[in-house]
């Protein structure tokens, strides 16, 4: 039997089948007045409302919702979080307002490194709650697809422990959860002056526990100075190729070092962060297919210029975005308050926002070919907004217009 949503403004990205570049990241489909069909939990049509009815009959109906000529749109996919963690870091926010560089603080053993103390002492049930809630908070906002990261563990017992906390919560929550493996985020203190030997760690010990176990699907690095290299990265990103996880990188997140540019080598499926990229390193991130994941909640946090997305889409480079939920950099579990800074302070349209922060993100994370945009044939994941276009994401700032939230066609929010 089929549900039907009638009278709604329907604004969804069109998939080609791969990630929208250019021109083509702003050219949404708009169906005023539109309809869809949804059939065990998938779109089954999708458009103008006389079109959808056509040939309908109420027999063939078993739910009917008129949407009140609400916004109809897909569902947020958040492709970068960190929101499997412990504690939060309000003290170190403090901190950073106070004009200690985020960098400097893990240099001094604190940030992520106070989180790794945290989860390992953390047990797995605790885990598992604060999780849990962070993803039924996000749910509320939106966001029915979410990338989430392990490394707070830093250790084979804790990262392994992270991992099954994120699968957990994609059995046991509505949303889709996409786990992604991030044993090198921080050089543990104990191999302070020995990072290639940590390295090492993570690719003869974590890496073939983790693929053994099934329980990523994601490799992560954090290429930064003070962090890991260039030449660390690609080593740890090439055993993760070979154990069969696709990859992604944190790249030129604070330094220029060339994290972007190792993306485009690799074919990365995304590169994330990029506030401090050059052209010519987001020129090789076009020609390669690598998906731009920009998190503006961190430029944000951290006091930095935006991520330059107008270049970026201008140069022909998908552009996605993500919250980068995590107790340090950028504590938002809010896409309405990413979409608004996109569009107020990285000088996107909300329409480039709106590929950005549904298909193009699912594509960051290898999920478009079941959600991310309105087609026929994906799971039927979509929100309805208070207002007339996704324009009232940025426009009524600081509060969520999300009114309802649909996941395979049933209403959970
Ligand atoms: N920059 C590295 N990792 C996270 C921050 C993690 C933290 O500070 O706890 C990020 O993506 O911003």
């Amino acid at each position: 039997m089929r549900k039907l949503f009638r009278n709604a403004n329907i604004f969804t990205p069109a998939d080609p089948g791969r990630p929208l570049a250019g021109r083509a990241q702003g050219a949404i489909q708009v169906f005023e007045r539109g309809a869809m069909r949804v059939r065990n939990g998938r779109i089954e049509k999708i458009g103008p409302e006389a079109d959808v009815l056509d040939g309908l009959s109420p027999a063939d109906v078993a739910m009917e919702t008129d949407c009140g000529g609400a916004c109809l749109i897909p569902g947020f996919v958040d492709p970068h979080t960190h929101m499997c963690f412990a504690e939060r870091r309000e003290a170190e926010f403090s901190l950073r307002l106070a004009g200690t560089p985020y960098l400097e603080i893990l240099k001094q053993g604190g940030g992520i490194l106070s989180s790794v103390r945290a989860t390992r002492a953390a047990s797995e049930a605790d885990l598992y709650e604060t999780t849990r809630r962070h993803v039924l908070s996000a749910l509320r906002l939106g966001t029915t697809t979410v990338e989430i990261k392990s490394g707070y563990g830093l250790d084979t017992e804790t990262e392994l422990k992270m991992l099954r906390v994120i699968a957990r919560v994609g059995r046991e929550t509505p949303s889709d959860v996409v786990p992604t493996f991030l044993g090198a985020h921080a050089v543990p203190e104990a191999f302070r002056d020995n990072p290639d030997a940590f390295a090492d760690l993570v690719i003869e010990e974590m890496l073939p526990a983790v693929s053994a176990q099934g329980i990523a699907r994601f490799c992560d690095v954090f290429c930064e100075e003070g962090v890991f290299s260039v030449a660390q990265t690609r080593r740890i990103l090439a055993a993760a190729l070979k154990s069969g996880l696709g990859i992604k990188l944190h790249a030129d997140e604070v330094h220029d070092l060339g994290g972007a540019g190792l993306a485009a080598e690799l074919k990365a499926i995304s590169a994330d962060h990029l506030l401090a990229a050059g052209d010519a390193h987001i020129a090789a991130m076009a020609a390669a297919g690598v998906v731009a994941n920009l998190l503006p909640g961190t430029a944000y946090s951290l006091r930095k210029p935006f991520a330059r997305a107008r270049k970026m889409i201008e140069s022909g480079l998908p552009v996605a975005l993500a919250t980068d939920c995590n107790p340090g950099s950028s504590y938002t579990e809010s896409m309405p308050f990413i979409f608004g800074l996109a569009v107020m302070n990285m000088e996107m349209t909300p329409s480039e926002a709106l590929t950005a922060a549904t298909l193009n993100a699912a594509y960051a994370v290898g999920m478009a070919g079941k959600t991310g945009s309105l087609d026929v044939g994906k799971q039927a994941d979509f929100l309805l907004l208070d207002g007339e276009s996704p324009a009232i994401l940025a426009y009524h700032a600081g509060v969520s217009p999300v009114s309802a939230v649909y996941k395979h066609g049933e209403r959970i929010i």
